[in-house]
Order: structure tokens, then C-alpha cells, then sequence
């Protein structure tokens, strides 16, 4: 028999009498993909993100094994190939995925996987998250492949769904060939204490110092900083060094949700508070307990939108969309975002209230440009991650490669250096990335001879006066004698 045999009357078995299924000969239950939903939820709250993934990764690795037991006594197969790719047929007839034809996790490119249930049920009930979280069904594939290949094999979701990617991939190796790759990818959910920042700069030093600090107490914290620049990383260093540490940290980006989308997301609505709204719903604020709510963009909020924050945050309590009774608010809020929100509220568009609220503690992030001492040491610690993630040695950086990165303007900041990494790990003939291995827009240095262009000249000079600023935009701008928002555009304009 070969895989693509199976099909689901062969499968399941249904005994009306005696009120039982059965799924490959194994007694099953069908359970509400929703229901599964909620429970993650509940996992989340009770246990934080790491907590939830290693038990929903666990029982994911039960429920594979286990089907890789009863395909191997229940069937013939032509092959042990034919067995091994029954997997992917199995998890597909419990409704659990689509398998792009073709794919496979065992395979250099990995398994290409649509209709996650559980990036979708992930995304209904927790919101975009920043990992992959199919958990279970990363678990289902290492353990049926574990049990078919009679030794350990690791599978790790590299893309997913849940964050934004088009689709899920899943790549199935034997433990030891992970090597300390794995080590990243299975830490990441939790991003645990993120320490390595690899900074050298005073500006960046000065911000992670004031960070520790913000940890040890509750106060309401606001990050300033380009995008990129690391903002998100900064919520989780301080959350992950908090006495929060084991409550969930959630994020949302208020610049991303349409106003009226915003407040349920945020507070949660009643079932039947408006047009589609037909269930109750639980908002970010609450779901995040006693953990960290991460207001990611929080300058793009709309006027009526900061009323309502602001309320929720001196009362400290919230009231769901629709509802009208109120609920305590234990999470901490942790606000971002690239504006200068100073400049904001003296031109009125965001709220002086709120903005003295959420500033408590301010901590402002040096755009990568202002800290042009780690932009090597930080490129060699992307690259080595992107190596591990695409299973490469290490490499290290070629000359010309380390000139190019030197002089680039780095609009995108860490992003941007991060996934010029990844695109090198992934292109690099060699152990070593060569200037063609870059992105097109990181070009060359300017000739020294010629002095440069005058583009070049005047990059140079932002890149100097943030220099000397500690990365203070509107500094650099009132030194160079131009305005804050033509300085920003000049630094995007890169190349
Ligand atoms: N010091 C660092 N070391 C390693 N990786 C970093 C560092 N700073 C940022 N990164 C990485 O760069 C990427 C961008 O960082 P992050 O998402 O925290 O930026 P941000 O300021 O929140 O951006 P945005 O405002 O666009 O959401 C992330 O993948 C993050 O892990």
C-alpha cells in the first residue's frame, strides 16, 4: 500500500452502538478545533508561551507516535518511504493541515504546510505572535517520525502562519544534526532572558541598564525607537527579567487593527456587541493576566482609542466591548513606538495624559546607524543564528562584505542586518559571504579619493551627528540644521 492509498473510510471506524470511533484502529475522539483553541489559551495564561509550547509540543509528540505505531501494525506497505510519508497523509485526513504536493519535512526544503489549524486557532484566540506556533503539529511529526525512523528526529516550524508568513514549514532532522541550532529555535517562544545584544555603544549600554532597572519594579514602561531598532526585544527583556516572567507576554500592534477592531482587541467584546460578533471574546489587556501587554505603535492610536486606554490605565480596570461591567487590569503595559511622541503631543495629536501615563519610565534605542561599533559584531551573531536555521556551518564575513556593512545607512536597523544575514546564509557559495552575497542596496563604500557623493557626504554626516547624539533623532536634525522628519527620510532613503 502506499500513502497516498489511505483515505478516511479505511481509517475511521464508527461503532453507533457501543458510541465509539476508531482512527487507525486506536479509540479517538473528535474534538472542536475551537475548543482546542481555548484550551491553548488557557495554557498560555496559566503557564506562559514556554509552558504551553513544551505541553502542547509533548502531547502533539504522543499523538504521533502513536499513529506511527498503528500504521506500521495496521497496514502493508510497499515501502518504509511509503510509511514514513503516511504521516503527512494521516495528519492531513484528521483535518489538522494541507501538505503542499511535493513537500516533506524529511527533505532539504522542508514540508510546505497550508490551513494550519493551529496557526489559525492560535491567531483566533491569542493574535499574531512573533514564532511559529505549531506546536502540536511540529510535536505529531517528530514523534511519528521518531517511531518510523527508530531514532530521535527533531522537528522544527521555521515559518509560520501565526506570524505573518504566507505559509507553515516544517523541517525534520535527526537531533544530534540540529546541533546548538536547536537551542535557538525551541528557546525562542519564550525568548528567555535575551542577552545577547552585542553593543558596545554607551546609548545602547545605557538603555539596557535602564531596562534591568524597569524590570525590578511595575511602573509603566515606553520605548522609544526606530522600527527595527529592536523595541519588541527590549518588552521582552524587561518582561523576561520581571517577577512576571512566567505569565504571558502578548503583543499587539495598535498601528496594524482598524480602529473599531482595536478596542475589541484590546478590551474584548460581549457576543452580539456588534455585526459579527458571535461569540464572547476575551481582549489582549486581559489575557495577558499578570503578565506584559507589549502596545506595540501606540503614537498611531486614534484620539477616541487613547481616551479609552487612557481610562482603562488610571482605573485599572477594563470593560469588554458591548459589556458593562468592569473588569481588573493586573497586566503591565509596555508601550512603543518610532514617533516622537513628545512632538506629537505638542502638535496635538497624541494626548499629553496618556503620554505622561505610559512614559513612567522612557527608554530610548539608538537606531543602528548611531552605533556603528556593532554593526559587525552583531552581523557575525545574525549569521551565525541564520546558519544554524538553514543547517550550514559557520561562516564568517568577507572583507568587502564587512566595508559594505560598515557604510550602509541601515534604515531597517537590526531587521535590516538581520535578514541581509539571513539572505547571505541562504546565497553564500563559500564559508565566507562575499559583497555580491548582499543585498543590491547595500552598495559599496564611497571611493575615498573622489570624497564620495554628495548623497554619500551627507549620509556620512547623519551617521556622525547621531553619532554623537546617542542616537537622539531630533539632536542630529537641530545640529545638521534640518528637520527631524527630512532627517528620517535622508536615513531611509539608504543606498
Ligand atoms: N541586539 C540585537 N541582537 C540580535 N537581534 C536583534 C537585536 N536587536 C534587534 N534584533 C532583531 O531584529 C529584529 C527587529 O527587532 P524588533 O522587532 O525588536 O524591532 P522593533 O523596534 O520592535 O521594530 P518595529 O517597530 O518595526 O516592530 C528582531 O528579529 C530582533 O530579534
Amino acid at each position: 500500500m502506499r500513502a497516498e492509498d489511505l483515505d478516511i473510510d479505511t481509517l475511521l471506524l464508527a461503532d453507533a452502538e457501543v458510541g465509539a470511533l476508531r482512527f487507525a484502529g486506536h479509540r479517538a475522539v473528535i474534538v472542536d478545533a475551537v475548543a482546542l483553541g481555548t484550551l491553548r489559551r488557557e495554557l498560555m495564561t496559566a503557564l506562559g508561551p514556554a509552558g504551553a509550547r513544551a505541553l502542547l509540543g509533548r502531547f502533539g509528540q504522543v499523538q504521533g507516535w502513536r499513529a506511527a505505531e498503528a500504521m506500521r501494525g495496521r497496514f502493508e506497505w510497499d515501502s518504509e518511504l511509503a510509511i514514513r510519508d503516511a504521516g503527512g497523509r494521516a495528519a492531513i485526513l484528521q483535518g489538522m493541515l494541507r501538505l503542499l504536493p511535493g513537500t516533506g519535512p524529511m527533505t532539504p526544503e522542508g514540508a510546505t504546510v497550508g490551513d494550519s489549524y493551529e496557526a489559525e486557532q492560535h491567531l483566533l484566540h491569542c493574535g499574531q505572535s512573533e514564532e511559529p506556533v505549531c506546536w502540536t503539529l511540529a510535536g505529531f511529526a517528530s514523534g511519528y517520525l521518531s517511531c518510523v525512523e527508530q531514532r530521535e528526529i527533531v522537528v522544527i516550524e521555521d515559518r509560520c502562519v501565526a506570524r505573518g508568513d504566507a505559509t507553515c514549514r516544517f523541517m525534520a532532522r535527526p537531533r544530534e544534526a540540529w546541533g546548538d541550532s536547536l537551542e535557538s529555535p525551541s528557546r525562542e517562544g519564550a525568548r528567555a532572558p535575551a542577552e545577547a545584544w552585542e553593543t558596545q555603544s554607551p546609548a545602547m549600554l545605557r538603555a539596557l541598564e535602564l531596562a534591568r532597572r524597569a524590570a525590578a519594579v511595575d511602573s509603566n514602561v515606553l520605548v522609544l525607537g526606530e522600527s527595527g531598532a529592536g523595541k519588541d526585544r527590549l518588552a521582552r527583556f524587561i518582561h523576561a527579567r520581571s517577577s512576571r516572567a512566567r505569565a504571558p507576554f502578548l503583543a499587539l500592534h495598535c498601528g496594524a487593527i482598524a480602529e473599531p477592531l482595536l478596542e475589541s482587541e484590546l478590551f474584548g467584546h460581549a457576543r452580539g456587541a456588534f455585526t459579527g460578533a458571535t461569540r464572547d471574546r476575551v481582549g489582549m489587556l486581559e489575557a495577558a493576566g499578570r503578565g506584559t501587554l507589549f502596545l506595540d505603535e501606540v503614537g498611531e492610536m486614534s484620539p477616541a482609542m487613547q481616551v479609552k486606554l487612557l481610562r482603562a490605565l488610571q482605573q485599572r480596570e477594563l470593560r469588554r466591548v458591548g459589556e458593562n461591567h468592569a473588569r481588573p487590569i493586573h497586566a503591565r503595559v509596555i508601550a512603543a513606538t518610532h514617533r516622537d511622541l513628545a512632538a506629537a503631543v505638542e502638535t496635538g495629536s497624541f494626548r499629553r495624559d496618556l503620554y505622561y501615563r505610559l512614559r513612567v519610565i522612557e527608554l530610548r534605542l539608538p537606531s543602528l546607524a548611531a552605533r556603528r561599533e556593532d554593526i559587525l559584531p552583531l552581523a557575525r551573531a545574525l549569521l551565525a543564528d541564520a546558519c544554524g536555521r538553514a543547517g550550514r556551518d559557520k561562516m564568517s564575513l568577507g572583507t568587502a562584505a564587512e566595508e559594505r556593512l560598515l557604510h550602509h545607512a541601515w534604515p531597517g536597523n537590526v531587521r535590516e542586518l538581520e535578514n541581509a544575514m539571513e539572505r547571505a546564509a541562504a546565497l553564500a557559495a563559500g564559508p565566507v559571504v562575499a559583497a555580491s552575497d548582499l543585498p543590491d542596496d547595500i552598495g559599496p563604500p564611497p571611493p575615498q579619493s573622489r570624497g564620495g557623493s554628495l548623497q554619500q557626504l551627507e549620509r556620512a554626516a547623519i551617521a556622525a551627528a547621531l553619532e554623537r547624539h546617542g542616537g537622539h533623532q531630533q539632536r542630529a536634525a537641530a545640529e545638521l540644521g534640518i528637520s527631524p522628519s527630512t532627517l528620517y527620510r535622508r536615513l531611509r532613503r539608504g543606498g
